[in-house]
């Protein structure tokens, strides 16, 4: 459309235009079951694959009975907007993708090309902080590990050394272990090394410290207010100095705590502090201090985030907040502003299938558990807190349990998920129905084999239940994942495939997500003859997936959008 602004034509971008065109050929009006397996990859299908060994009826029946609406999706790399494909999808450029149908850059690829130019030291995040160089501490809080899914540790050293370039005088890292992304155990690499990058520094004249640190899985990196517990053992950490135990350096925490449970992993390692010689901890967060949290991903840093910033704060009692000039590597929250000081802007994904849907009249329902709720509604709308619209969309969330790992109860809530979709189905209210089943990925990422084993066959029992509430509407149903991780959990050789075994015979756990596909299943009465997947798309991934539920809700996806995966034949 066109018009005029004094005397200049201006061409209004198709991409604003929020109606859509109705589908040709498929007709409006279907109710559809979204239905993300949270880490349901593919893979060889052997023994260490968990959702192989499962019994899993419903997933093997539409694998084998629609050849044309069954296939692979990319859900790693550079399909969904990481830095290469050497780098395992996740959750959120997982849900990113599919809601927004585009690939934005993430946040790692963004935080490495601002500190490859030199940009980060450039922004008004870093004038703030850089006020505290001179005379008081920079304090740094973050996953230490490479990852790349919530932070990597070569970007921790790099913005060190352009703190210290730039005059900073005292640093502290507060380290958080990951054993999760990267091998259980792997943790005290990641110590030494960074140990050794202090060391480095303070033979230039630098007082840097690790200062205290944790397992991610019992400090600091909660999520979606599962568990603020696990934020206050961070806060008292790294703010008051104070933890349950005290030692006098990070690599002599590792090795204590280790002699004391030696099945301990480091992802859920308690929180301790480094103490000096008389006692004192080395590295309190105090008045005038900067911090950093030198995560880039989101939904583990939002919690700490506020407790760092909030005036009004009633989580949990932080005693004297002290006046800090806090930071976050990106802003975790652009819809709150949190933090309202960030180091890189974090990618702007804008114009997403959620906003578009209620453009179109299309009422959606969205629900997980706690654990993964934010993945089906705040990631999947570009990480944008709340509804578009409160009257058009629902959002229910089932409280995961709290304080145990998810192999104690693999099933975690796979069937009330289930049956919430079926009621909201079944109501009439609602043209979208969006759930994630959280057990492939999270007692994956325990690295219990037969645990996770019992996780994906209450999956599957979760998928029967949608599937038949389909059925009595006369529906559709798209099912698929946002990244492999219960498929594979063991290390295998890379090249060969084979299992890698210890020194005893014992297999080597994986606990990290995968760069396997992921499938992507449609199906339903409600589904038009003639609808299968397209034979031309072969490197589809996750963002080709908003386009095809847009097609199935009976229109033509916006044209930014990446391809549709189906087709029609008369
Ligand atoms: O638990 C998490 O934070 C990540 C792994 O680091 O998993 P997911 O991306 O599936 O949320
Ligand atoms: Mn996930
Ligand atoms: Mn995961």
């Amino acid at each position: 459309m066109n018009f005029e602004v004094q005397g200049i034509r201006v061409n209004i971008s198709r991409a604003h235009r929020w109606k859509l065109r109705p589908h040709p050929k498929i007709r409006q009006g279907k109710k559809l079951m979204v239905i993300i397996l949270d880490g349901w990859g593919e893979q060889i299908p052997d023994e260490y694959n968990a959702i192989h060994v499962a019994k899993t009826p419903m997933m093997d029946e539409l694998k084998k009975t629609a050849p044309d609406r069954w296939r692979l999706l990319r859900a790693h790399g550079l399909s969904v907007g990481l830095p290469s494909d050497e780098d395992m999808g996740n959750s959120e450029v997982g849900h990113n993708a599919l809601g927004a149908g585009r690939i934005f850059e993430q946040g790692a690829g963004l935080v490495d090309s601002a500190l490859k130019t030199g940009k980060i030291y450039e922004g008004e995040g870093f004038k703030y902080i850089q006020q505290a160089f001179a005379k008081n501490t920079v304090h740094f809080v973050g996953l230490l590990s490479d990852g790349g899914v919530h932070s990597r540790a070569n970007q921790l050293s790099a913005l060190l050394k352009g703190c210290v370039n730039r005059g900073a005088k005292r640093l502290r890292v507060h380290v958080l272990l990951d054993g999760r992304d990267v091998a259980p155990g792997s943790a005290i690499k990641y110590v030494e090394a960074l140990e050794s990058e202090l060391e480095e520094l303070r033979k230039g004249g630098i007082d840097a410290w690790i200062a205290s640190g944790g397992g991610r899985m019992a400090v600091t990196m909660d999520r979606y207010e599962n568990d603020w517990s696990i934020v206050k053992r961070g806060y008292d950490a790294q703010v008051k100095g104070e933890a349950p135990h005290k030692f006098s350096s990070c690599g002599e925490a590792l090795k204590k705590l280790l002699e004391m449970d030696p099945k301990l992993n480091d992802q859920y390692f308690p929180p301790f502090v480094i103490i000096d010689s008389i006692g004192q901890p080395i590295g309190p967060i105090v008045d005038d201090d900067a911090v950093v949290t030198f995560n880039f991903r989101a939904d583990r840093m939002v919690m700490a985030a506020k407790a760092f910033e909030l005036e009004i704060f009633d989580k949990f009692d932080r005693g004297k907040l002290p006046k800090i000039k806090y930071v976050g590597m990106l802003q975790y929250d652009s819809d709150l502003k949190l933090p309202k000081k960030y180091l890189v802007s974090p990618p702007q994904i804008d114009k997403t299938s959620g906003e578009y849907l209620i453009h179109n009249n299309i009422k959606t329902f969205a629900c997980s558990e706690t654990v993964k709720f934010g993945h089906v509604t705040f990631v999947w709308n570009g990480n944008r807190s709340g509804q578009f619209s409160h009257s058009m969309e629902k959002y229910v969330q089932i409280p995961s349990d709290v304080g145990i790992a998810f192999n104690m109860k693999p099933e975690m809530k796979a069937i009330a998920i289930a049956e919430k979709a079926c009621d909201a189905l079944a109501s009439g209210k609602w043209d979208q129905v969006r759930v994630n089943l959280a057990n492939g990925d999270m007692v994956g990422h325990t690295g219990d084999l037969n645990a996770t084993v019992i996780g994906c066959e209450a999956v599957d029992q979760a998928v029967k239940i949608m599937l038949d509430a389909v059925e009595v509407v006369g529906g559709i149903f798209l099912i698929t994942a946002d990244h492999g991780n219960g498929e594979d959990m063991v290390k295998r050789n890379l090249k060969t495939g084979a299992p890698i075994l210890d020194k005893g015979g014992k297999f080597q756990v994986l606990t990290s997500h995968t760069c396997n596909p992921v499938p992507i299943i449609i199906g339903g009465k409600g589904l038009q003859k003639g609808v299968r997947f397209r034979r031309d798309l072969p490197g589809a991934g996750l963002a080709n997936v908003a386009a095809t539920f847009i097609n199935l809700h009976g229109f033509e996806a916006p044209w930014d959008y990446e391809p549709s995966l189906i087709e029609v034949l008369d």
